[in-house]
């Protein structure tokens, strides 16, 4: 695991933006895992930039979300398609129809779960999966539990991880109460992982994830089994770390 800790947002951001570019350059054609959340949202803003300056391309690009929020309203402003579309899909030049995003509307959830990892299987694995931390070591959607999912499962969201995304919400009862999330087994899957985290209240959860024991009560501490995982960590965040 390589830890990388950054003093400032620019550099995080551009170290960032640089992997994904060079995995683009080196093969256009890749698969990416991507993720929603505050902390990747910089390195959206720079990619478009560097796509629209003709750096990189996203044309022969495919992605697969992590996860999804059941029940929200089709083009809800909160609901990651809506999320992914307005911060990065609709500013490059990737295909619509590549990206794809877990239908949280779907009228079989089990069966639209099924047909998520049978696309990951297909056309997988995923060459770089972006990933967050939630600040009960959440990942994707996978919350802790006495144990953990493999493949693509719809969740009910914990009131520590509904009561963090309300602030994007009018109040925490507009925030819904399951999702459907990739599952770890899957998020493993992936020939390299980027993490990205920011904020001091991340702190504590990083320095379990990272250095603590590895159980399903920390999902992200499962990314210590990895061999490839690159963790990008602002000030704050690294902070516990020595
Ligand atoms: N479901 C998403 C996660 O996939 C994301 O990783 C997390 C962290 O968000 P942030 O990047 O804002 O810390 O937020 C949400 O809970």
């Amino acid at each position: 695991m390589n830890i990388y800790t950054f003093k400032h947002e620019t550099d995080f951001i551009a170290t960032g933006a640089s992997l994904i570019a060079s995995l683009l350059h080196t093969n256009p054609r890749s698969v990416l895992g991507l993720a929603t959340g505050s902390s990747p949202i910089g390195i959206y803003q720079r990619l478009i930039e560097m796509n629209q300056q003709g750096l990189v391309s996203f044309a022969k690009t495919s992605s697969y979300n992590l996860d999804e929020y059941v029940g929200l309203p089709e083009g809800h402003s909160e609901s990651y398609r809506y999320f992914m579309n307005d911060k990065l899909f609709n500013h490059i030049d990737i295909k619509m129809e590549n990206t794809h995003v877990p239908n949280g509307n779907a009228a079989d959830l089990e069966a639209e779960c099924r047909k998520y990892d049978t696309m990951l299987e297909e056309y997988g694995p995923v060459d770089l999966q972006i990933l967050g931390l939630g600040h009960n070591g959440h990942i994707g959607f996978n919350e802790p539990d006495e144990s953990l999912i493999g493949g693509t499962h719809v969740v009910e969201l914990q009131e520590k991880t509904r009561t963090a995304n309300a602030r994007f919400f009018p109040s925490l009862a507009d925030v819904p109460t399951q999702a459907v999330t990739m599952g770890v087994g899957s998020i493993l899957k992936a020939k390299q992982i980027l993490l990205l985290v920011r904020g001091e209240d991340k702190a504590e959860i990083v320095k379990r994830a990272l250095k603590g024991p590895i159980t399903s009560q920390c999902p992200a501490s499962l990314l210590q089994c990895h061999p490839n995982v690159v963790v990008l960590l602002d000030q704050g965040a690294g902070r516990l770390l020595s």
